[in-house]
């Protein structure tokens, strides 16, 4: 699909400004606001699949559970979400949740113990064309036809993960939340179940895919949000990642310089915790062209060849 026709279109999600907290008691019983994710904006469009770039603890499953309406009681949630134009109310994602849009959880937890697998999967209907398409799932991801009969426990690690990305995709979804649906996999299964969210944006579904794994998100995805600190500091198209001065925020160019095709680089110190989330932005602490600018207050969203990101160094970076 051309970039034109792409920005014409209505996305099929749209987020604007989340903001997710939790309301914690402390042991005086005072209670504290836990700001786990700040003012973050996100789109997919329809045939497009964006991957959700981030490291652990930066908030990636809640932007997932966000979504879909399954927060816990504790965590209250801000902005916008719009599908397909219009606000996803909690009446709305409820209808919608596990048809039109499905996520594919992080833990193989969700899987219910107690049912087989093929029941599971096919949610018990007995329809020809349902069965049909399991076992084309099921082809695809190497799991015997025998599977259906066996319970989670009976099945190893990787291949509950491959249940659940089947339980997910047996649907006819418009929309698809995957929450690092390849850990546990070995890499050709990894790739394959990126391959298969791949197609069904090509079949013009819309597709989010959270992972930690970068290199697998440049292989199949169109576009990657780069994700810190409960918050996207750039959101960049594939292409951006080939080269180190395409890419827009100094914490992309340090995930660039980490890969191993371009040599591991290392940038030191650590994601801030939530709670000791230092003031504007979030990588300042570890930046290399951080000033005094940096931080103070919010850093905005600007838009940038055909990108987005929060920095304030831009004009300097980009005098080309
Ligand atoms: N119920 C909760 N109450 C308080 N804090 C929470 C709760 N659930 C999650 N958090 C905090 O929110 C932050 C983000 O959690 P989240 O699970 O979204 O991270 P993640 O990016 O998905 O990490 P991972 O890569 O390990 O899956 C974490 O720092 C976590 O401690
Ligand atoms: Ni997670």
């Amino acid at each position: 699909m051309s970039e034109k026709k792409k920005t014409e279109q209505t996305p099929i999600l749209k987020i604007e400004h989340m903001n997710i907290t939790f309301t914690q008691y402390d042991r005086g019983m005072r209670q504290t606001e836990l700001p786990v994710i700040r003012n973050l904006d996100v789109e997919v469009h329809a045939g497009e699949m964006v991957a959700v770039v981030g490291s652990s603890g930066s908030g990636k499953s809640l932007l997932a559970h966000g979504v879909m309406g399954v927060l816990p009681y504790n965590a209250s949630m801000g902005g916008r979400i719009l599908y397909c134009g219009e606000e996803l109310t909690k009446q709305r994602i409820e209808r919608l949740r596990g048809n039109e849009i499905v996520l594919v959880p992080q833990s193989i937890a969700y899987l219910n113990p107690l049912m087989k697998i093929g029941s599971q999967i096919c949610k018990g209907s007995k329809d020809e064309k349902v069965k049909r398409k399991l076992r084309d799932i099921f082809a695809r991801y190497s799991l015997k036809p025998e599977v259906e009969e066996l319970y989670p426990f009976e099945l190893s690690g990787g291949m509950n993960r491959r249940i659940l990305i089947s339980t997910a995709l047996i649907e006819e979804p418009k929309l698809v939340i995957a929450d690092e649906p390849t850990p546990g996999l070995d890499l050709k299964m990894a790739k394959r179940a990126m391959e298969h969210f791949r197609e069904l944006a090509d079949m013009g579904a819309g597709v989010l895919v959270i992972t930690h794994d970068l290199e697998l998100a440049l292989e199949t995805a169109d576009r990657i949000a780069v994700f810190y600190a409960g918050t996207t500091l750039e959101e960049a198209t594939v292409s951006d990642f080939e080269r180190e001065e395409t890419l827009r925020h100094p914490y992309s160019k340090a995930l660039w310089r980490a890969m191993p095709k371009n040599g591991f680089g290392f940038v030191s110190g650590e994601q801030p915790y939530v709670k000791d989330l230092p003031g504007g932005c979030p990588f300042a602490p570890r930046c290399g062209r951080c000033t005094e600018e940096c931080r103070k207050g919010e850093i905005p969203s600007r838009e940038i060849r055909g990108g987005r990101v929060r920095c304030l160094h831009l004009e300097e970076s980009f005098a080309e």
